[in-house]
């Protein structure tokens, strides 16, 4: 789970590379131009208590509270106290105005490096090679996207304001410095100490932090299982064996975000205490070194108002190691590094003139448990222009073979050649645009029925879309609904009926009018009339286009020219279907 590189880093990265990195120095300058007039409106309390308590003689005094002891020198007194007082107002002022502008653009950096995040989360999982969603739980995807992200995205808030503490801090120190440089010195080893201990107390956030996001990704998949599984819980009667999982798991995030938070917040309060010592450890050594009392409550203030930007950099830092976890679940995400790659090749494909040939292809769905071969060296041809059967058992690996075509996955070895050339060298989105599936687990997007129509093709008419329509059998049953094309079909067509949702599927894939058509059990809960139309429409493609068919149903495939039997993975037999047409599925399925 642990990325090799710096997790914040990564993001960071990410977070800052279009163009919010030329901002930081801005916030920096914004940061050290507030700390510095709040010094400066801070330090005319020298001379400001001077006046009130009778002595306004630099005497004593050295560096910065001298040259300060000797503002408005020249006025009156009454004039010096107003002058003075009106400095340290507008001091003030000025920099309430500057801290509202860094506000501003942090917010504003803030949200583009969330939406960078989240944009580059997407990316990675539309350009993943497909393999990647075999092997990785959707629970714990949709936790990154859906929660994860945010987290990442609360630690560079975090690092943003860590910049502008640290600016105000460096300068406020700087200002300590000037006034007295003995103390300062005592201060900031006080400081270093401090960090030392808190550094130490957050190493222990990690651990905890790895576990909340683990559970949470454990509780996402309990979601989506409740979201998805809604029919099945119920028709088994298995509620309450649900909401105890869920249960489980939903208390599995109590108890980690509990203890994260219990070590995260005694965090707080300790450094509190220990900055409090330090803070009296600075009032004793200013006694003991007798510096005069203008001086000192001049560099108590200062070392005041230092001490939460301090803090709140110690903050950030424990933030990050609590946030640990799911910076390193999205830099994880982000990493091209161990994730399966997208199809590659270059070559271009204009149409299939002469034939698809498997030589040999042998592939395995291998994960961690290296499970055996699916495909064994299975060799056969599809012809173009003419229609091939692919039929066998269940688990045969007819849909292993559509994915192999669609490049969802890659041979293990052998070669599938396309006219010839090796399709593994074909530029995947050029052959992709030749050829379009309709299968049961390509499921329907939540928009209208032309929205799902045009998803086939996005330039494609509302004509193109009803004549698609017409040939999967669509059409008749759209026109009844009151909505027509723009009826929504709800979240995976789930408003639809089974064979609706096929129909509808079917428009899709033919909308492209594709080169070759592949039909994975793609009208197995279309009625017996409307297969027959379909067939009808298929059988008008002969010559033209190539069409693949898998499918369990006699009827689905009695158009067909050429058979390929599948059995284990191996290919038993491929023939013209005249040739095998008088046989049922049953004698067409048995050994020989
Ligand atoms: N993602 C996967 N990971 C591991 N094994 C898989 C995966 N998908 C399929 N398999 C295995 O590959 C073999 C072939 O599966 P495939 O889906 O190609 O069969 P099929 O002939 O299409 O079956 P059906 O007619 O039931 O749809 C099966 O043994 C199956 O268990």
């Amino acid at each position: 789970m642990t990325g090799r590189r710096a997790p914040t880093l990564v993001i960071l990265r990410r977070a800052f590379g279009r163009g919010q990195f030329g901002l930081l120095p801005a916030v920096v300058l914004l940061g050290l131009a507030s700390a510095a007039l709040e010094g400066f409106g801070i330090g005319l309390v020298i001379p400001l208590l001077g006046i009130i308590m009778g002595h306004d003689e630099a005497a004593g005094m050295a560096g910065l509270s001298a040259m300060l002891q000797k503002v408005g020198g020249g006025l009156g007194e009454r004039e010096r106290l107003i002058a003075i007082s009106a400095a340290i107002l507008g001091s003030i002022l000025l920099k309430n105005l500057l801290a509202f502008a860094n506000s501003v653009l942090t917010a504003h950096i803030y949200g583009k490096a969330s939406q960078a995040i989240r944009g580059a989360l997407a990316e990675r999982l539309l350009n993943v090679g497909y393999p990647f969603f075999l092997r990785q739980s959707p629970g714990r995807l949709l936790n990154i996207i859906s929660s994860e992200s945010w987290r990442a995205s609360d630690a560079i808030q975090g690092m943003l304001s860590a910049i502008v503490s640290a600016s105000a801090a460096l300068i406020l120190l700087a200002f300590l410095l000037l006034l007295s440089w003995p103390m300062t010195l005592l201060v900031m080893l006080g400081l270093a100490l401090v960090q030392a201990a808190h550094m130490a107390l957050s190493a222990h956030l990690r651990a905890p932090s790895r576990n909340v996001s683990a559970r949470n990704s454990a509780l996402a998949s309990q979601m989506l299982h409740l979201v998805h599984a809604g029919r099945l819980i119920r028709i088994f009667g298995q509620e309450a064996r649900e909401k105890a999982a869920f249960e489980k798991a939903s208390d599995g995030v109590r108890r980690a975000a509990f203890l994260l938070s219990n070590r995260q917040g005694a965090l707080g309060p300790l450094t509190e205490v220990l900055h409090a010592m330090l803070f009296l450890a600075v009032v004793i050594g200013a006694w003991l070194a007798g510096l005069g009392f203008p001086l000192v409550a001049a560099f108590l203030i200062l070392l005041y108002r230092l001490q939460p930007h301090v803090r709140a950099l110690q903050m950030t830092w424990s933030q990050l190691q609590g946030l640990s976890g799911s910076l390193e679940e999205v830099t994880w995400l982000l990493d091209p590094e161990g994730k399966p790659a997208p199809p590659e090749g270059s070559r271009p494909f204009a149409t299939l003139s002469k034939k698809i040939a498997f030589e040999g292809v042998s592939f395995s769905y291998a994960n961690e448990e290296q499970r055996a071969a699916v495909l064994h060296t299975a060799s056969f041809d599809i012809v173009s222009g003419r229609s091939t059967a692919l039929i066998g058992r269940s688990g045969a690996g007819k849909t292993t073979i559509v994915n192999l075509l669609c490049r969802f996955v890659e041979p293990d070895a052998g070669k599938i050649l396309v006219d010839g050339a090796p399709l593994g060298e074909i530029d995947p989105a050029d052959w992709r645009r030749h050829i379009a599936l309709a299968s049961q687990e390509l499921e329907l997007v939540d928009g209208t029925i032309l929205d799902n129509i045009t998803y086939g093709k996005d330039t494609a008419t509302s004509e193109e879309a009803c004549r698609a329509a017409e040939l999967a059998e669509a059409h008749g049953f759209i026109e009844t609904l009151p909505q027509g094309y723009q009826t929504v079909v709800g979240y995976r067509g789930m408003n639809l009926s089974a064979g609706q949702r096929q129909r509808i599927a079917l428009a899709r894939a033919l909308v492209r009018d594709p080169d070759i058509l592949i039909l994975d059990e793609a009208t197995n809960a279309v009625d017996g009339l409307s297969e027959a139309a379909i067939v009808e429409t298929l059988k008008s493609r002969a010559g033209r286009r190539t069409t693949i068919v898998i499918s369990h149903h006699r009827s689905t495939i009695s158009f067909c020219d050429d058979l390929v039997i599948l059995e284990h993975g191996r290919v038993r037999k491929q023939a013209p279907f005249a040739e095998l047409a008088k046989l049922s599925m049953d004698e067409l399925y048995r050994p020989e």
